[in-house]
């Protein structure tokens, strides 16, 4: 399929940016040029954090709401031409980027209707015992949130427009002007992203989006002390060393998982495998929370086994521009090549392969293993490729031990007919999220998202949880 290279600029509040540094961008599928963009400099960052603080009045509530409603119709005209753009940009199938192209309509939209919503409130002074605190029976407390003056989003390339959209959407609809660094492996997503929330009518200093190097430009957003807060999507170590540097400073972390699918005996084997599949295998395995292991109880386990390696076999990778393929590339051919390696180690190690396996430059095909050590780093640490591997367990209580012995805490799921072996583990998982019968990637875009331990900070997103970070509570009380 033929595609026109891109040549894009950065925008500094609303405004393109053309320099002499171009980062190119390579479809990991063949190498051709997907595109370039504009790099910036630290004179670039300062232009974009001062046009933001230039003291603009607060947009309404009313703009908050028509830009994103109208960002989201913009949207849904044109995700054929963002799929494309993403699948040149990262090799993930046509499947999932189309997807992801119309599920960023749907974050707009949710955030433009939370624009509108309030959620001041009100305290009554008579909820104290007479005569304890003078005056305050007949006073009022109130509560009401403000905008910050400026926050920054950095994001990863898995997901290249859904992470720019859950950030900067519920910044929009908080009021709070914002600067995006997106992943220097799909910033052409980003800038075509900025450049639709223009088009829609939000004043360029509500927006600027920049890369850049990481010592003159990037480190400086994230500790300039007029940057009041910092949401971060990636890797754990990047974050870490993100909290690290942003000192006093709001900062909400979605990091890393390693996500469990626990299979019961008394679950439903077809949807279990259904779900070990689609879990671990769409956006070509790369989400933070894909099923990264599967756990099934002794007695189920052979014909689980069986199963998901039959579901698997549906599951066609290939070129991700045909719109056949389930599973495209991964993001490089070095991120290839880094889990293949996992898996040969597995393997030696004792695990048994029971599909796929094969690596062609990027592509990985889905693979299934079984009989994993538990100890192995192909299941102790992220694996972000279509990989299931599956490990035996004796009983729920095993099953939540081995899984709260991660680092991580994002999403878990459970796969039981039983409700009280489900609340068990609801109450047991020690993790962000827990999803019964259901993927762990299973997400309503107004829902709290985000995880614990290595996987976040337990600040989460999701747009009403978003919308909170991205603005002050004002406490305020009145004599009537
Ligand atoms: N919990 C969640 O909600 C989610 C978590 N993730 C996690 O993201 C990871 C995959 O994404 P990936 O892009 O590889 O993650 P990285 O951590 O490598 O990169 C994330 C972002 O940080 C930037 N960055 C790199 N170095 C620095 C630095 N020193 N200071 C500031 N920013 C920096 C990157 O820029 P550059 O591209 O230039 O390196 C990129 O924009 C996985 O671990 C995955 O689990 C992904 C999706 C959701
Ligand atoms: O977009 C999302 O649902 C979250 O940011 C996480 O995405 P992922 O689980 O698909 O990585």
């Amino acid at each position: 399929m033929s595609f026109t290279p891109v040549c894009l600029p950065l925008y500094i509040a609303g405004e393109p940016l053309v320099t002499s540094q171009p980062l190119e961008v390579r479809y990991p599928y063949d190498g051709s040029l997907t595109g370039t963009v504009s790099t910036a400099r630290h004179e670039h960052l300062e232009a974009a954090i001062q046009a933001a603080l230039k003291g603009h009045a607060p947009l309404s509530r009313y703009s908050r709401e028509q830009v994103l409603r109208r960002a989201s119709l913009i949207f849904s005209q044109r995700t054929e031409e963002f799929a494309r753009l993403m699948t040149r940009e990262t090799g993930l199938a046509l499947k999932d980027t189309r997807a992801e192209a119309s599920r960023v309509c749907d974050v707009l939209h949710g955030a433009s209707m939370a624009a509108m919503e309030c959620d001041d409130a009100t305290f009554w002074g008579d909820v104290t015992p007479p005569g304890k605190i003078l005056g305050s029976r007949n006073r009022s407390v109130h509560v009401m949130r403000e905008p910050l003056r400026l926050a920054a989003a950095i994001t990863p390339f898995n997901h290249p427009l859904t992470q720019l959209a859950h950030k900067v959407a519920p910044a929009i609809a908080a009021g709070t002007p914002i600067v995006l660094k997106p992943s220097d492996k799909t910033p052409l997503t980003a800038v075509r992203f900025a450049e639709t929330l223009y088009e829609a009518g939000l004043p360029g200093w509500m927006l600027s989006v920049l890369i850049g190097p990481v010592d003159t430009v990037i480190e400086p957003l994230i500790t300039d002390p007029r940057v009041e807060a910092i949401s971060f999507t990636g890797s754990v170590a990047i974050g870490k060393r993100i909290a690290g540097m942003a000192g006093y400073k709001r900062i909400c972390l979605e990091l890393g998982g390693n996500s469990e699918l626990i299979v019961l005996k008394d679950a439903d084997l077809t949807l279990a495998a259904k779900l070990a599949c689609e879990g671990s295998y769409r956006n070509s395995g790369q989400r933070c929370t894909a099923v990264k292991r599967v756990l099934a109880e002794a007695s189920i386990y052979e014909e689980l086994a069986q199963r998901i390696t039959e579901a698997t076999k549906a599951f066609m990778s290939g070129d991700p521009e045909d719109s056949k393929t389930d599973v495209g590339t991964l993001i490089s051919e070095s991120a290839a090549i880094g889990i293949e390696k996992s898996l040969h180690e597995a393997i030696a190690r004792g695990a048994v392969l029971l599909a796929g396996g094969q690596r062609n430059v990027a592509l990985l095909v889905p693979t299934v293993l079984k009989d994993v050590p538990r100890d192995v780093p192909l299941v102790v640490e992220e694996t972000f490729g279509p990989i299931t591997p599956i490990i035996p367990v004796r009983d729920l209580a095993d099953a939540v031990q081995y899984a709260n012995s991660s680092r991580y805490g994002l999403s878990t799921s459970v796969v039981t007919d039983s409700m009280s072996q489900a609340m068990t583990a609801i109450r047991e998982l020690h993790t962000g999220m827990v999803h019964v019968n259901e993927v762990p990637g299973y997400r309503l875009e107004q829902a709290p998202f985000g995880g614990i331990k290595d996987s976040g900070l337990g600040i989460k997103e999701g747009i009403i949880e978003a919308k909170k970070f991205y603005s002050n509570s004002k406490t305020y009380s009145l004599p009537w």
